[in-house]
């Protein structure tokens, strides 16, 4: 008896997860045949493929404008033809302006608060109030405190002459400087203090490794309501608890004080100050104010030094492009006498092998939203159902041969003032594009321009017998990255 109750409930529990997998092929739309349990993610759960690798995948699978997928048992959509994309991430952003992420304001409230996860009015009203922290103008402001921390980047390397480095550490460390820096109004000082708690912090709270870390992420995007059952938080408990004291000490300190950094905690002071009743979100507590830095820390901390790193591997690689990139910023250093954030600006062929590198390693793979309403494709008549979910695979654009020939090959001739014209639009989406496009871009642009002129000049990054060639992807980061360090020469020119 016992045998039969529980087969029944196998195969109920069997049909109520399995039913979704119709979902697709009922609505005739292409897609990929599902794994029981894992839908289309099952290798990226045997750590087999990286998502970026495993996104590739299916977009070269089928040639159509769209494809159905599976994360686990949720359906999900995923956009190839660039015209739909500009539809989808401009054109028509209002029905597609939230991702779809997990947020339980009393379980977690300063994940629920922060930018990338807020969702509608709260959103719209915290974007606005939190961009102008990111203008050229503020970025101006930010310089000399980037300058600081750039000059311990520059002693490192020479302290290690004719030394295998490895650049993920190096740059992490001056990246963890800079936006403590900038969001937390602290100096940190990572290169001299090999023990400091904030560059653990900053390890700990990217590394999901653990089955209960990765799980618990794997929730807030795709399986929600266990989010709310196991009371589950975004963030690590001991990092996001120490980021947010470090943050109050300072803000307490900066109102007794009156101390003045042009910094995000300035932003966020002033906003308080002027903030009338008619507002619609307003930082009216600490929570709220704290939920932007603590993100600002966690989305820029490894998106901007696994972006240096990769750089410095590829400079490596390629002894032409870095002689190239050296004379350009030698040139200008020449001119000037000095790197100022105006002529850091007419570095072009820097932002060439900068754009080339997050082209070829793009820090974040997808992009993601979900349908606030029922909406239908004019070019197929197909209509996508509210509340489901759309993934942008910029990884399959990127390696797409057809806008970027010899997509393995490292070429930033693509980005020169030529190339660049006939670049097919929405095929190139590091930072994503429209209304919700990453708000940190111009910062993590400047944080990476600052550190390579400054280094590039003076140093040589060479391959080593230790450097990874092919680099091989770790399934397990969320970002794309090898797995351990990235080891390469650093000599004085
Ligand atoms: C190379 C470095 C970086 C890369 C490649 C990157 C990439 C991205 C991408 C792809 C998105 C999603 C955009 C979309 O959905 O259209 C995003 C969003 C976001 N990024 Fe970045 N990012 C970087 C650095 C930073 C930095 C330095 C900060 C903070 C200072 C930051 C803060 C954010 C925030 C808050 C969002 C959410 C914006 C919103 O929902 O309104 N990012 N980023």
């Amino acid at each position: 008896m016992l045998a039969l109750i529980l087969t029944c409930l196998f195969l109920i529990l069997y049909y109520l997860y399995t039913k979704n997998y119709n979902f697709w092929k009922s609505r005739n739309v292409p897609y990929e045949k599902p794994v029981f349990l894992f839908g289309s993610f099952y290798n990226i759960v045997r750590r087999k493929e990286h998502i970026l690798e495993r996104l590739c995948n299916i977009y070269n699978q089928f040639p159509t404008p769209y494809v159905g997928m599976f994360i686990f048992h949720q359906p999900v959509l995923l956009i190839r033809s660039p015209d739909l994309l500009k539809k989808i991430l401009v054109k028509d952003f209002n029905k597609f302006p939230n991702r779809k992420i997990a947020a339980n304001e009393k379980a977690d409230p300063l994940a629920f608060h922060a930018l990338f996860i807020a969702r509608d009015a709260i959103w719209r009203n915290m974007r606005a109030k939190i961009s102008p922290v990111f203008t050229s103008g503020k970025m101006k402001l930010m310089f000399p405190l980037m300058q600081e921390c750039v000059d311990d980047l520059y002693d490192f390397c020479a302290t290690h002459p004719n030394e295998e480095v490895d650049v993920k550490m190096m740059m992490k460390k001056y990246t963890v400087d800079i936006i403590s820096s900038c969001a937390f109004g602290i100096k940190t000082n990572c290169f001299k203090d090999e023990e400091s708690e904030i560059l653990k912090v900053a390890t700990k709270m990217v590394d999901f490794g653990s089955v209960v870390r990765g799980f618990s992420i794997f929730c807030f995007f795709f399986l929600h309501s266990f989010v709310d059952f196991f009371k589950l938080t975004f963030g690590d408990k001991y990092c996001t608890d120490y980021l947010f004291n470090v943050f109050t000490t300072t803000l307490h300190e900066r109102e007794k004080k009156k101390i003045v950094r042009n910094d995000l905690i300035d932003l966020l002071i002033n906003l308080r100050k002027i903030e009338t009743i008619t507002d619609g979100y307003k930082f009216d507590d600490e929570v709220k104010m704290a939920g932007q830095a603590i993100p600002f820390f966690s989305a820029g901390n490894d998106t901007t030094s696994i972006t240096l790193a990769l750089t410095c591997y590829e400079l490596a690689l390629h002894t032409e492009i870095q002689d190239r990139l050296r004379k350009e910023v030698t040139e200008i250093f020449q001119e000037r006498g000095t790197f100022t954030y105006e002529n850091l600006q007419e570095m072009k062929y820097m932002d060439m092998v900068i754009n080339e590198t997050l082209r070829k390693y793009p820090l974040a793979p997808f992009l993601m939203r979900e349908a606030a309403e029922d909406y239908t494709f004019e070019e197929t008549g197909f209509t996508l159902e509210k509340g489901v979910s759309l993934l942008v695979p910029i990884s399959g654009l990127h390696y797409d041969p057809k806008y970027y020939p010899e997509p393995e090959k490292y070429d930033p001739e693509r980005f020169s003032d030529d190339n660049k014209r006939n670049l097919t639009p929405y095929t190139y989406l590091p930072f994503g594009e429209g209304p919700r496009n990453c708000i940190g871009q111009r910062f993590a642009l400047l944080v990476s321009k600052v550190a390579l002129a400054r280094i590039i000049k003076d140093f040589v990054f060479e391959a080593t017998e230790k450097t990874p060639v092919p680099l091989q992807l770790d399934p397990g980061s969320l970002f794309v990255q090898n797995k351990g360090g990235l080891y390469v020469n650093v000599r004085k020119v």
